[in-house]
């Protein structure tokens, strides 16, 4: 028999790394890691039951929720609920955070912000998709209601973060601050088992990854990046590989495993980035950090940008250390102004 490790073994296992041992946090990312199970589940049927398409709603960021971004939403708010461990969740499909209010976890100590599927336009075309989690301290007094300093906490303060890719195969991906390790779920015995141990991200990537769709709305730092990433120098390995798959998931996971850039700047329709801080933007800034690669926000490391509001965005530069800090050259010497040309030449500043 072949020995594997599961997730539940693995977490007990390392308990004793938390900064706080009592078994909370370990419990806590066990019942992520069911209610990741029961979402692979139904993602993997989706097509043969009625869960695809759009929900006929919208979330607080005008966005149209797919029935899979309410139905993940609920089962990770469910098993968080169940669990005991959680005091308040943070989502993307929720407008305001929500108090997890029973006798039990009114002594709670966790505070989890979530995006619950992550590249949900990508649910109908069989396209990876995720869910990315974000886990802090309460800073408030157990006993009482949660306040802002709960929810707006800075992203050096996070305790642990991970994502779950729901892909050619589904795995879980975290880190408590002590490296970075992997899970893929083995269907067969419905259990996540370790398969990329302390996961390191190549230092020097050969791969680029935006919406260059959006070239136009880029600032010049951003253009003047690609541009260098398309030129060709065999000394450093360009011109690099283009890959963008509209999951943050997916394209953080490559780029995890692969080594690159994946680049969300701002443009003149969103001129602070399009992804959020809480739960898309300082998890995997986490994550990349701790396997040794870089984020940032073109000027500045994601982690330490000042949490004002619970949907905040920011533009993100984030992978492989030297892509990261020659993305940051380019952005420091060229304006931050957003231009937009048209075909006539006629030059906007936004
Ligand atoms: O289509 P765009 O503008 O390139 O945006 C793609 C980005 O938006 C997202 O889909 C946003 O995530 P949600 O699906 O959770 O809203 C990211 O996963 C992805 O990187
Ligand atoms: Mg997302
Ligand atoms: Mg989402």
């Amino acid at each position: 028999m072949t020995a594997f490790k599961t997730l539940g073994q693995f977490i007990i296992e390392r308990q004793k790394d938390f900064p706080y041992a009592k078994g909370e946090l370990s419990r806590l990312l066990r019942d992520i890691g069911i209610a990741a199970k029961i979402v692979n589940r139904e993602i993997n049927k989706a097509g043969l039951v009625d869960i695809l398409g759009d929900a006929g709603s919208s979330n607080i960021q005008g966005e149209s929720q797919k029935k899979l971004d309410i139905y993940a939403n609920e089962q990770f708010i469910a098993a968080l609920r169940s669990g005991g461990e959680c005091c308040i969740v943070v989502s993307e499909e929720n407008d305001e955070y929500l108090v997890i209010d029973s006798d039990i976890s009114n002594e709670a100590n966790y505070v989890v912000a979530l995006d619950p599927l992550d590249g949900s336009s990508n649910i109908d075309v069989n396209v990876g998709v995720g869910t990315i989690f974000s886990i802090y301290r309460r800073k408030s007094d157990t006993g009482k209601h949660s306040t802002n300093e709960d929810v707006l906490q800075l992203g050096t303060e996070q305790v642990a973060a991970g994502y779950v890719i729901y892909g050619s195969s589904t795995m879980l991906v975290y880190t408590t601050g002590k490296g970075v390790n992997g899970f893929t779920l083995d269907p067969s015995i419905g259990e996540f088992c370790l398969s990329h141990p302390n996961m390191t991200v190549p230092a020097a990537g050969t791969i680029y990854s935006i919406n260059e769709g959006n070239y136009i709305h880029f600032p010049d730092g951003v253009k003047k990046y690609i541009k260098y990433c398309q030129v060709e120098d065999p000394d450093t390995n360009r011109p690099y590989t283009s890959r963008y798959t509209g999951s943050m998931v997916a394209d953080i996971h490559r780029t995890l495993i692969k080594g690159g850039i994946f680049i969300y700047p701002p443009t003149t329709g969103a001129k602070k980035g399009k992804l959020r801080l809480i739960y898309e933007c300082n998890p995997m800034a986490y994550i990349i950090e701790q396997a040794g690669g870089k984020a940032s926000d073109g000027y500045k490391r994601i982690m330490e940008i000042e949490v004002r509001e619970l949907h905040q965005r920011s533009s993100i530069f984030i992978g492989s250390m030297d892509m990261v800090l020659k993305a940051e050259e380019f952005m420091s010497s060229f304006s931050p102004k957003l231009f937009v040309k048209s075909f006539e030449g006629e030059v906007k500043i936004q």
